[in-house]
């Protein structure tokens, strides 16, 4: 008995010792002082509190949105909070970011002209529009696609170049909880969230060798402008299953977001469900400790989480029962 135990803590702390001598070092930035950051949907909700953060530690900010009302307010909000008004820069620029490559890059060409070099690119423009996959309109299906994925992968392919050749920066991918289990009345909008994940994790390997480290977020329900718009068409059974993860609120989340992507982690993940999920069903290598932990504690997690996603299955039963009831009365 006592040789099994001896060899399995044997093995984990061999493993350990592979993971750290094998691991890129890590980036840390303590400020953003001087730094362009650049935020996505940075005129509302997420996307505002990580821009105005980042005016906070020093940097030049660039939010981007298509709506000039809101960029410029947003372009109050965060020049307010900058540490040294006299001499950080705050712009808006309208841009859709579903727009084709060559606009995106367009309006990136410009933005680094006004501001210069992106040291930081935060993609948080997106949305969610919920119901069955069947009755969704088709034009929606594609826009969730082409918002959450494209949205970002354009933008990212525009600036993974320079930040090569200048050796330093930092991409965040603003993904979702959505994206590391499929949930009833999610279905258009977590594929768009789960291409982001795919891409993420394929990029991460590309940057091997290089100072550029790219952070990928999975947030839970946060209480923005645009989680009250996604209300309008979320069933009752969505509700019922997201209300396991909370809501939160977009400061605390978007202030995580910059110092997780500042502090070089792979995920930056904000409540327990996500340290469950991303345990689950992630693949990043962040430190030995969190790999122990991993194996340690997997077995127990799945056994949880199968009792939830069979509760979940049974709060769609319950929804289907109580609509044939209507239907029948
Ligand atoms: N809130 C939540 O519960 C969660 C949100 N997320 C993700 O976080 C991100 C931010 O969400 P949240 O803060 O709630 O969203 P908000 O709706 O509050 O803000 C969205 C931002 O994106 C911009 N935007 C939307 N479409 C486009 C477009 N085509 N081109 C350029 N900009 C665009 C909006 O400006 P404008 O409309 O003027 O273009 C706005 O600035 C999204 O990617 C969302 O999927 C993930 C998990 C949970
Ligand atoms: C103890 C807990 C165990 C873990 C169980 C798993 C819980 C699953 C909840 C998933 C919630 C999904 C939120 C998506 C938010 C989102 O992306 C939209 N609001 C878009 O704006």
């Amino acid at each position: 008995m006592f040789i099994y135990i001896f060899l399995f803590v044997f093995v984990l702390g061999a493993l350990g010792l592979v993971i750290h001598f094998s691991l890129d070092k890590k980036v840390i930035y303590k400020d953003l002082k001087n730094k362009h950051v650049v935020v996505t949907g940075g005129s509302s909700g997420i996307g505002k509190s990580a821009a105005v953060e980042a005016a906070r530690l020093g940097a030049h900010v660039t939010v981007i949105g298509r709506d000039t009302g809101k960029l410029s307010a947003a372009v109050a909000e965060i020049t307010a909070n900058c540490r040294d008004k006299n001499n950080q820069k705050v712009q808006y620029v309208a841009l859709d970011v579903t727009s084709d490559y060559k606009a995106i890059e367009k309006s990136f060409v410009s933005i680094e002209e006004k501001l210069g070099p992106i040291f930081m690119l935060i993609n948080c423009a997106g949305m969610c529009i919920c119901g069955q996959f069947e009755k969704t309109d088709p034009d929606v299906i594609k826009q969730m696609v082409d918002l959450n994925y494209f949205g970002t992968a354009y933008p990212t392919r525009y600036v993974l170049q320079g930040m090569k050749k200048r050796n330093e920066g930092l991409i965040v991918f603003v993904s979702s909880e959505a994206a590391l289990i499929g949930i009833y009345g999610y279905s258009a909008y977590s594929a768009g969230k789960w291409a982001v994940r795919g891409l993420a994790e394929s990029v991460i390997m590309e940057l091997v060798g290089t100072n550029v480290r790219l952070t990928l977020a999975f947030p839970p329900d946060t209480d923005t402008p645009g989680f009250k718009n996604e209300d309008l068409t979320k069933p009752e059974e969505t509700k019922l299953i997201s209300v396991t993860a909370g809501l939160h609120s977009p400061d605390d989340v978007g202030k995580q977001m910059i110092h997780d992507a500042l502090t070089g982690k792979t995920y930056s993940v904000y409540s327990v469900s996500g340290t469950l999920l991303t345990l689950l069903f992630g693949g990043s290598i962040d430190s030995p400790m969190q790999v122990v932990l991993q194996v340690l504690s997997l077995s127990v997690v799945r056994i949880i989480m199968v009792g939830i996603l069979l509760s979940f299955y049974n709060i769609v039963r319950d929804g289907l029962k109580k609509k044939n009831e209507v239907k029948t009365k």
